[in-house]
C-alpha cells in the first residue's frame, strides 16, 4: 500500500493566533519530505492536523485520499512520533510494545520485528526507565512502526540523539523511503536534513513560504534563511 499526504489550503487559528494559514503541499511515497521553520512556524500544528488531532479551522489533510480519522486501518496507514512521549518507566520495551500491538489487534510477531528494525533487540527486556534519550526515541518510532505503516510522521526526531543514534536516524529514514514509505519530518537540523531528505518545505508565520528537491548540491541552510527572514 502508498499513502500520498496531501494538504490543501490548510489553516488553523488559535483565537486571535493564526498558527497555519493557507498551506498546501504534497508528500508522495518513497521519499523523505522535510519540514522545516524557525519555532512557532506551524509545524507542529500543521502535523497533528494531519493525524487528525487538531480539527482545521478550514482546508484539509488526508493520507491516501482520506481523513485520518476516517482511516479504516489507521495503525496500518500512518504511524506518527510526535513530541517526547511519555512511558510506563517500568515496563520493558518488549512489554510496552505488546500492550500497544495487543491494543491495535496486530499479530504477536510485529513486537520483534520492529525491536530489530530499531536496533532495540538487545534492550527488549529491560525497563525503560533504564533507557537514553536515544533508546526511548528509537522505541517512540518501533511503537510507530508496530503496524507496518504506509506513512511515517516524525516531529523533530533528531533531537536528543547522539551522533550513533543520529546516524541511524538517517539509515532508517533512507530505508524507509526505499521501501516506498512516504516520510514527513520536521526538524530544525539543517544540515543533517540535507543528508536524509528529497525534498524540503520551508514554513515561516504559518506559511508555505518556499519548497525545493534536495540535493547533495543545495544549500539548504542559505535557502532556509532567505526563505524565513
Ligand atoms: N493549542 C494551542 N493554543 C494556542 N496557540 C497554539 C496552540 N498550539 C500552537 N499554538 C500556537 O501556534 C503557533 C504555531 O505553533 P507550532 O507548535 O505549530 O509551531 P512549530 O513550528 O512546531 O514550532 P517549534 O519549532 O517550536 O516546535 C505558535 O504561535 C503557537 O504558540
Amino acid at each position: 500500500m502508498s499513502a500520498t499526504i496531501a494538504v490543501t489550503r490548510l489553516t488553523k487559528t488559535f483565537g486571535t493566533v493564526t498558527a497555519v494559514q493557507d498551506v498546501t503541499f504534497t508528500a508522495p511515497p518513497g521519499t523523505v519530505t522535510a519540514f522545516l521553520g524557525p519555532n512557532g512556524a506551524g509545524k507542529t500544528t500543521t502535523l497533528r492536523m494531519i493525524l487528525g488531532l487538531v480539527t482545521p479551522t478550514s482546508g484539509t489533510a488526508t493520507i491516501a485520499e482520506t481523513p485520518y480519522t476516517r482511516l479504516p486501518h489507521p495503525v496500518r496507514t500512518a504511524g506518527a512520533v510526535l513530541e517526547a512521549t511519555a512511558f510506563h518507566p517500568g515496563l520493558t520495551a518488549e512489554d510496552h510494545l505488546h500492550v500497544h500491538r495487543t491494543a491495535a489487534g496486530l499479530p504477536a510477531g510485529r513486537v520483534a520485528h520492529v525491536l530489530d528494525q530499531t536496533g532495540l533487540t538487545e534492550a527488549a527486556h529491560r525497563r525503560i526507565s533504564g533507557y537514553s534519550l536515544g533508546m526511548r526515541q528509537r522505541l517512540a518510532i518501533a511503537t510507530a512502526l508496530l503496524g507496518d505503516p504506509a506513512a511515517l510522521i516524525l516531529d523533530e526526531p533528531t533531537n536528543g540523539l547522539d551522533p550513533d543514534g543520529i546516524h541511524w536516524l538517517r539509515g532508517f529514514l533512507r530505508a524507509c523511503a526505499h521501501d516506498g514509505r512516504t516520510v514527513l519530518v520536521s526538524s530544525h537540523a539543517l544540515a543533517e536534513t540535507q543528508r536524509y531528505a528529497d525534498h524540503a518545505l520551508f514554513i515561516a508565520r504559518g506559511r508555505l513560504v518556499h519548497q525545493t528537491p534536495v540535493t547533495p548540491k543545495t544549500d539548504l541552510e542559505k535557502l532556509y534563511l532567505e526563505a524565513t527572514k
